[in-house]
């Protein structure tokens, strides 16, 4: 999807929300433990209940990942149960040298090695360029570099300063010698308020995905206060607060009514800025 198709679908559904699908087989429902993929069933309910409020998913690969083969299906599955209209984030956050980056790279948007095509990966910029290029070399498809993260000993590194800027500036800058806002989004966390006027200084039009609201206590007005934008230039991804909503045979009904709120109050935003 590319970035005039992602405003388009902002527009469309009046939401810049992420579902997060974060699907801990610890946590979901003891009912659905008796289907044969009780992750991928999950999912499969809750997108089913808020396809139509959110513009994204994020599955966080970790989630995955952690059930060896079994997770690793649960994955495929879920990507290619995800509506054709929906921008597909695979919260990775991979970076590595050049070659080792490439196979990544490959895992998540090359089809043909991997099943998997998403739309965005998320990638760690602490390697540098060569980490990184070989995401950018995917046409049509998006990096989202990590930038200034939500969790709090994010200030161990991202504040400190080196020729009299910040880590998480220097990142801004450096990497749009590598890309531009048709490829490039940032992580920015919902949980650093103010830090977003910072931010939009040095990228003013760019995308950023933005986690921390809901389970994290990030505040969505203050988000879209400094960091709102006249395209919104936001996705806004809530997972645990939405997903998990409810416990119960109605949990894909209650993380359909959290989403919704979330939706409304993007809606207001939205109308502010006149999309
Ligand atoms: O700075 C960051 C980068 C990534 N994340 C990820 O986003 C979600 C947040 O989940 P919640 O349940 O809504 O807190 C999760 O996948 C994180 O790994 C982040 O939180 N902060």
């Amino acid at each position: 999807m590319n970035r005039q198709q992602l405003i388009e679908q902002i527009k469309i559904k009046k939401s810049f929300l992420s579902i997060g699908l974060d699907t801990d087989i610890h946590k979901i429902p003891k009912h659905l433990l008796d289907f044969d993929d009780p992750v991928f069933e999950f999912n499969k309910q809750i997108i089913d209940a808020t396809k139509n409020i959110c513009v994204s998913y994020k599955i966080n690969t970790a989630f995955y990942e952690c059930r060896g083969i079994a997770g690793w299906q649960s994955l495929i599955k879920t990507f290619n149960y995800l509506p054709k209209d929906i921008f597909s984030i695979a919260d990775a956050k991979r970076g590595d040298i050049g070659n080792t980056s490439a196979m990544y790279a490959d895992a998540f948007f090359n089809k043909e090695s991997s099943n998997l095509d998403f739309d965005a990966v998320t990638v760690a910029p602490y390697m540098g360029a060569d980490s990184v290029k070989p995401f950018l070399s995917y046409k049509g498809k998006w990096t989202i570099l990590l930038a200034l993260t939500s969790n709090e000993s994010a200030q161990d590194f991202q504040f400190l300063e080196t020729a009299g800027k910040q880590l998480f500036e220097t990142v801004l800058t450096k990497s749009q010698e590598w890309a531009n806002e048709e490829n490039m989004m940032y992580v920015v966390g919902a949980t650093k308020g103010k830090a977003f006027a910072d931010i939009r200084k040095l990228a003013p039009n760019h995308f950023l995905l933005v986690p921390g609201v809901g389970a994290q206590g990030g505040s969505l007005a203050d988000v879209c206060k400094y960091g709102i934008t006249k395209e919104c230039g936001l996705i806004v991804n809530s997972s645990r607060a939405i997903i998990y909503a409810s416990n119960g045979y109605d949990f894909a009904e209650a993380a359909k009514i959290e989403a919704e709120k979330v939706q409304l109050e993007m809606e207001n935003e939205l109308k502010i800025i006149g999309l």
